[in-house]
């Protein structure tokens, strides 16, 4: 088999799969979005493959020990790759959940999702679903077809952790690798090893072992009931880009997002989101219009401080916080549903 072109456009109709059913279990949705999870290769050893290959069900197939857990549900909500992930199917994701979360006889859910951007998908699902279920992102990092694939192992993790009462109120999790991760911290900080998610700012949040979920701290930032990110009628998202800063940056690539008709522009600056002096003044004509501007930083952990070594007054920028250039970026697009002002969009990095 070879490697086959993921494809954006087509978002398949939601394909039901319905098993066996004890009155006694939980009800755990599975929504599958594809990934490495149900990805196949031709080779057992090696890193080539094709992301989002495989049905839900096979996915099941892999991990019988899950029916003793949860009774489960399955919906293919896409089948791609991460890396193309993109805005439509964010809204469909979260206004499911929000859809079937309303009915009393589901516990939570599981989303099985590409590692590339599952960072960007829980943080936006952490900020725009209305329910205290619990909601588990989880991947892979070895293809279904690898050796020692992590998916079962990781997705009985993440049924296990969505079956489960103590998960109420806990917002969206990552579950990798033994680990749960807040959707807020998460970061995706290997390209290729099993052990690829951290989260650098604050660490795990829990883990599961031997079947059962442990937690152990949790962020106090809002999220989920606490939000105030409203999607329900929502279409489409604000076009917001990210422009990456490095020694001698051109500002060509910010002036052509300005052009582009950018409503945001997010700078992963260096260090504590600082900026190259040749983007200050079109920074400045940017702001100026209306266009707001995150200073966040390349460097993957950390905080950009407000007003540290860069003006943000006077500039009219806004200092991310802890959200890395990808995440902040999530965080302006529903921002911008909001309002464009400076001052109360830097309240709202300071408030998830
Ligand atoms: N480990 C992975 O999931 C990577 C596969 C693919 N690039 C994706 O993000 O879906």
């Amino acid at each position: 088999q070879k490697r086959k072109k993921t494809k954006v456009e087509d978002v398949p109709t939601p394909q039901t799969v319905k098993r066996q059913h004890n009155p006694n279990l939980p009800n755990v949705i599975i929504l599958a979005t594809g990934g490495t999870i149900a990805g196949a290769g031709e080779s057992a050893v090696g890193t080539a493959y094709t992301a989002g290959q495989l049905p839900i069900e096979s996915l099941l197939a892999a991990v019988p020990e899950a029916s003793k857990v949860a009774n489960i549900t399955g919906e293919q909500v896409a089948q791609v790759g991460s890396q193309a992930m993109n805005d439509t199917v964010w809204l469909k994701l979260a206004k499911r959940i929000n859809e079937l979360a309303k009915r009393s006889d589901v516990h939570g859910f599981v989303i099985t999702h590409g590692t590339d951007t599952q960072e960007e998908t829980a943080l936006f699902l952490q900020l725009t679903v209305k329910t205290d279920k619990p909601v588990v992102l989880v991947g892979a990092m070895r293809s279904a077809t690898a050796i020692s694939a992590d998916g079962p192992k990781n997705l009985y993790d993440a049924i296990v952790t969505a079956a489960s009462n103590t998960s109420k109120g806990k917002g969206v999790v990552v579950c990798m690798n033994d680990n749960l991760y807040s959707a807020r911290d998460v970061e995706k900080m290997n390209t290729t090893n099993v052990d690829a998610f951290k989260a650098p700012n604050a660490g795990p949040v829990g883990f599961v072992l031997d079947g059962k979920v442990a937690w152990y701290n949790m962020p106090l930032r809002k999220h989920t009931l606490d939000a105030e990110f409203d999607i329900t009628n929502v279409t489409e998202l604000p076009k917001v880009d990210i422009v990456y800063g490095y020694s001698n940056l051109d500002p060509a690539a910010f002036n052509a997002f300005v052009n582009s008709g950018s409503k945001g522009i997010v700078i992963a600056g260096v260090g504590n989101g600082n900026l190259y002096p040749a983007l200050e003044a079109p920074i400045k004509a940017a702001t100026a219009k209306g266009i707001a501007v995150v200073r966040s930083s390349r460097v993957g952990s950390g905080r950009v401080t407000l007003d540290a070594e860069t003006d943000d007054k006077g500039l009219g920028t806004v200092a991310s916080d802890e959200f890395n250039p990808q995440k902040a970026r999530v965080l302006l697009q529903l921002a911008l549903l909001k309002t464009n002002n400076q001052q109360a969009i830097q309240e709202m990095f300071f408030r998830y």
